[in-house]
Parts: structure tokens; sequence; C-alpha cells
């Protein structure tokens, strides 16, 4: 059944900008996670993750970040000893130089990191700065020394290995590897031609490990990122129906509470209201034809329910025959009207058996939106209990609560 598109489902770009959708929901629209999980698609690069997923990347990426940054910043300084056995004094100032303001751009890296809880963009920028800053300090050393100085450096060579080999420390995607690569080959590119090992066979070898060391890297974020992706689906989906199940809800609505109360951006947050609906009589269907045409009967519900909401808007399997639907941009008045579209595309959709036979399915329905200085959480129970009206007053109807 094609989505409506009537100006509940299709808001206009204006109203879209007026009213931003909340930052943490979950554009079912892209397909993402739904098909193959595995897929290079969803590892190459970030186009089709989901916000909801974006989140929960960021938050691990930046795991990673504090983790291999106070690693960092630890073994620069043993580093200095180690210069300081191998070169002169005045070589010697030259690379603390540079090193002191590695160690003042890894802490404002850890820094930026610790601040960035929810801030998927300077997540990002702080993984990329963690690589850089070495990289950077590294290119600094050779343009300083005198070339014939250059091989009493002992370890530097090795920078730009040691960056490429993190690379798979990182739940990075491949074009975010393969960016960080390239940049890694050409510092050295520089190396070698400032140490005149440029296109010799030893330059040609050098190169050849580091592109190697790239693809195995570039293979480990594939692998890392596919199982992040097949775990954070298994946490926050339900398997049945490919909807968010009750945990995955419940951190919504905790988002949503810290969204209105102007976390996520100065925004004045849009209205909001939740539905909860639940199939009637569901148990009769089990018995009459068996739990596997139950099972295809709430997995077609989804559906429904997905095709009749925007792909902005939180669906949600509550429990059992259970769902909500959390609607955003959307006053009472348009949520009502939205469970009334839902109750009547359920009623008339055709739910087959297993001999394509249509099984009769009705819905009853919950409406609350949520007031000002309300917690989502009581609107939810609110919801319920209109819910339960609605099932005392002869189910398959939508009832707004009090
Ligand atoms: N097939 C299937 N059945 C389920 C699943 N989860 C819960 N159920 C069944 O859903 C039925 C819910 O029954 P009730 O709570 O009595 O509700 P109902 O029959 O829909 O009656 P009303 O809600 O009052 O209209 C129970 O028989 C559960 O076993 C599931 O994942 N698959």
């Amino acid at each position: 059944m094609p989505k409506p598109v009537d100006e509940t489902s299709s808001p206009t770009p204006q109203r879209r900008k007026a009213t931003p959708n909340p930052p943490f929901t979950t554009p079912r629209a892209s397909g993402e996670l739904r098909a193959n999980l595995t897929s290079i698609r969803d590892t190459f690069s970030n186009r089709h993750h989901s916000l909801d997923f974006a989140y929960s990347h960021a938050h691990y990426l930046r795991n990673r970040v504090l983790a291999v940054g106070v690693i960092f910043l630890l073994l620069s300084p043993l580093w200095a000893l180690v210069d300081a056995v191998m070169l002169p004094r005045e070589l010697l100032d030259t690379t603390l130089m540079g090193r002191g303001l590695l160690l003042a751009g890894l802490a404002c890296v850890i820094l930026l990191a610790k601040l960035s809880r929810e801030r998927i963009g300077r997540i990002r920028l702080s993984a990329g700065l963690l690589l850089a800053l070495p990289a950077a300090f590294y290119a600094l050393v050779l343009i300083l020394l005198p070339d014939d100085e250059v091989v009493r450096l002992a370890g530097y060579a090795f920078i730009p290995f040691l960056l490429v080999a993190a690379l798979s420390i990182f739940p990075f995607t491949i074009v975010e590897s393969l960016a960080a690569g390239i940049a890694m080959l050409w510092l050295l590119a520089f190396a070698q031609m400032v140490d005149g090992s440029w296109l010799t066979a030893q330059g040609l070898e050098g190169m050849w490990l580091l592109a190697s060391l790239l693809v195995v890297s570039m293979a480990a974020n594939h692998f890392q990122l596919s199982l992040l992706m097949r775990v954070y689906r298994q946490a926050t989906h339900d398997p049945l129906t490919g909807l968010l199940n009750r945990g995955a809800l419940s951190l919504h609505l905790e988002k949503l509470q810290a969204w209105r109360h102007g976390e996520y951006s100065e925004h004045s947050t849009p209205e909001c209201a939740v539905l909860m609906m639940d199939i009637d009589h569901f148990k009769k269907i089990n018995d009459t034809h068996g739990h596997s045409v139950g099972d295809m009967v709430l997995a077609e519900f989804a559906r429904v329910l997905t095709q009749q909401t925007r792909p902005e808007d939180c669906v949600a399997r509550y429990g059992g025959e259970e769902f909500v639907v959390l609607l955003f941009n959307a006053d009472r008045a348009r949520a009502h009207d939205v469970a009334e579209r839902i109750r009547q595309a359920v009623e008339q959709h055709h739910f087959p058996d297993h001999n394509h036979q249509r099984v009769p399915v009705t819905t009853s329905v919950g409406v609350a939106g949520l007031q000002d200085d309300e917690a989502p959480q009581q609107a939810l129970e609110r919801a319920d209990a209109a819910l339960y009206r609605a099932k005392e007053a002869g189910r398959n109807r939508v009832m707004a609560a009090g």
C-alpha cells in the first residue's frame, strides 16, 4: 500500500525548517541495517547510517579516541628518552620543541573528545586530529632538521606505519581509513624524498609495505564496523518485525526528554505525540490460525505502521501485540488523524494466512499529546490508559487521552 502523502505524513520543507526533527531519530527510509548487515555499502561510508546508529558509532569512536589518545600522550615523553640517547644536543632541542607541541595537541584532542559526548562531528574531528598530530610532528621534524641529520632519528620512520596500523583500532568507515592512509603515503613519500630513498628499491619496499598495511587496516575496519552494526541491531530492534524494541524506545523517550530540555540544540522543540496500539483479539488469531500466522500478522502489522508514518517518527514494538509510535511535529489533532489513518489502514489491509486467505485484523489506539511539563513516559502511560478505554468501548477505535 503506498504511503499517503497528506499534510501530516509529508511536512513541507518550510515546516521542517521551522520545527526541526529530533536529532536522534532513526530514518527508516534508507533501509539501513535492514538488508545485509555485513555489506560493504554499510561500512564503505556513513552515508547510509541512520542518525540513531551514528550516535552509537560516535560513542564507540569517542571511547577509542580517549584510550589511544592517553596511550600516545604517555608514550611520547618516553620516546624523548630515546632521542636524548641518539641525538646531539642541538637536534634534541628541535625534536623536544616539536614533541612539546605534540603533547599539547594530544591533550587538546583528549579534552575535545571528553567534552563531545553527543557531538558526532566533533568526535570524528578528534579522531582525525589524533592521527594527524603525530604525522604533523614527523613532518615538522623532517622540515626542521638538516637533510644529512635525518638518518640519525631513531624510530621516526615507523610513524606512518604505526598510524596506518592504528587505523584498524578505530571503527572507521573504509572511506575514512582510505583518506587517512593516502595522507600517510604522502607523508612517507615526503620522508623518503628528504632521506634520499625515494624511488629506490628500499623506498618502493616501504611504500609497498605501507599500502599492504592499509589494505589490512581497511579490512579490519570493515569487520569491526559490521560487527558493531550487528550488535547494535540485535540490541535495539525486534527480530520478528524489524521495529525498534522496547529498550530502544525507552532510550528514545529519554533522549526526547533531554531534547525538550535543550540538550541537543537551542531550537524550541516541536509538539510531539504518543500513539499506543494493540491488535484486537490477537489471542483468537493465534488460536484460530496458529502461532506462525500470528507472527505473520505481527510482521505485516509492523509494515503497515511503517508505511503510515514518516521515516523520522519512531515506531516500536512495545511487547507482544502492543506497538508504540512517537510522532514528531504533531499536535493532538494531527496525532488523532494519524491514529485514525492507521486504524483504517489496518482494517482494510490484506493480512494473509498460509493459504493466502484474509485474516481479519483490527486495532485499538490510545493517543496522547505530549504536554509541556510532562515527561514522555507519563504521556505513554496516558496513551496506555486511553488504549484501555478504547478496548472497553468495543475495540477497533481511536481514543484520546484526557
Ligand atoms: N504469534 C505470536 N503471539 C504472541 C506474541 N507475543 C504475544 N503473543 C500472544 O498475544 C496474545 C495476547 O492476548 P491478550 O493479551 O489476551 O490480548 P488479545 O487477545 O489481543 O485481546 P485484546 O487485547 O483485549 O483485544 C497472547 O495469546 C500471546 O501469546 C508473538 O510474538 N507471536
